[in-house]
């Protein structure tokens, strides 16, 4: 079975609370974005055991601590009766970026190994197992844009009018670790309500929706606000970090286009629509 988990954005992100075990509340909307790994997942011929085969982007890190094989191992400690099976990823999304790709490889993994080997598990139980394997990992078993909050693993739901709307990301080829960027923060409440915020027209973003991680990263990492002026240099509504970074997007009004950018080689440009 092939699939091909996609990327996620964060709109707005406020770090509230820091809990007892350490992780921290958060209030943020997320988005799938249509930047994509393809992962295949079949049995194994008889005699092999489960394995991972990777190519693309390097992934950091041992391939057996791959979030693919952890769902998969997840999975087969709860049904036995799976057989081994391998696995093939190609990378393209950008790592530590912000963009959620590991946990959307793991989680699309889950829903893959449910529909091969017919697993009948519900849309609450995979997000239940996705749970297990990061915080955002949840997410994407709907892949729907939803009003994250807790560990930013429960949703609400929330309409926005961003479907189709033109849309830069630009990772500056630098890898952010999450634990580290939580690290930085000062949780507080967030500076506007994020639901009403985006209930207004896109243009008015840029005054009240943020992302408390850019404000914690920026004087660590001034490349963030350098391509994040850039990209309103080229004619952004709205432009932001993405989660944790270190990935900036743009988000243009509907029926214009971004004005040609020109970005340092090592960087990785996405350029689409929502
Ligand atoms: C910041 C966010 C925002 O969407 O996304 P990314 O930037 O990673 O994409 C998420 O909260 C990242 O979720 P995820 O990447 O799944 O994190 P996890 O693997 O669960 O945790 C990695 C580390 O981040 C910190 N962490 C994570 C989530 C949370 N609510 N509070 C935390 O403090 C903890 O230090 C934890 O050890
Ligand atoms: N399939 C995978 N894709 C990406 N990263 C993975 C994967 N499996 C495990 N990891 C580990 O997860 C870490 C961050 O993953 P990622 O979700 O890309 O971060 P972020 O959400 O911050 O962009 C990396 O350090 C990497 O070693």
């Amino acid at each position: 079975m092939l699939v091909f988990p996609n990327a996620k954005l964060n709109l707005g992100l406020y770090v509230t609370e820091r809990r007892p075990d350490g992780f921290h509340w958060l209030e943020s909307v997320f988005l799938p974005l249509p930047w994509t790994d393809a992962l295949e997942i079949v049995p194994a011929p008889a005699g092999q055991a489960t394995s991972i085969t990777l190519s693309g982007r390097p992934i950091p890190g041992d391939p057996a601590t791959n979030l693919c094989l952890k769902a998969y191992e997840l999975l087969r400690a709860d049904y036995p009766s799976l057989p081994d099976a391998q696995l093939y990823l190609h990378k393209m999304v950008p790592i530590g970026a912000g963009l959620g790709g590991g946990s959307a490889d793991a989680a699309f993994a889950l829903k893959a190994v449910n529909d091969l080997f017919s697993l009948g598990l519900s849309l609450e139980k995979l997000e239940s197992y996705a749970r297990r394997l990061g915080s955002d990992c949840a997410f994407f078993i709907r892949n729907q844009p939803v009003l994250a909050v807790e560990r930013g693993d429960v949703f609400e739901e929330i309409e926005l009018l961003v479907a189709g709307i033109p849309c830069v990301v630009v990772y500056p080829n630098l890898h952010i670790s999450t634990a580290e960027a939580y690290g930085r923060i000062v949780p507080g409440p967030p500076t506007h309500p994020l639901r009403e915020a985006l209930a207004q027209p896109l243009e008015t973003w840029r005054d009240t929706v943020s992302n408390d991680f850019e404000q914690a990263l920026t004087p660590a990492f001034p490349v963030l606000a350098d391509i994040k002026r850039q990209l309103y240099t080229a004619g952004a509504a709205y432009a932001s970090l993405s989660g944790s970074g270190s990935a900036v997007y743009g988000l243009w009004p509907p029926g214009s286009e971004p004005a040609p950018l020109q970005w340092p080689v090592e960087f990785t440009v996405w350029q689409g629509r929502l």
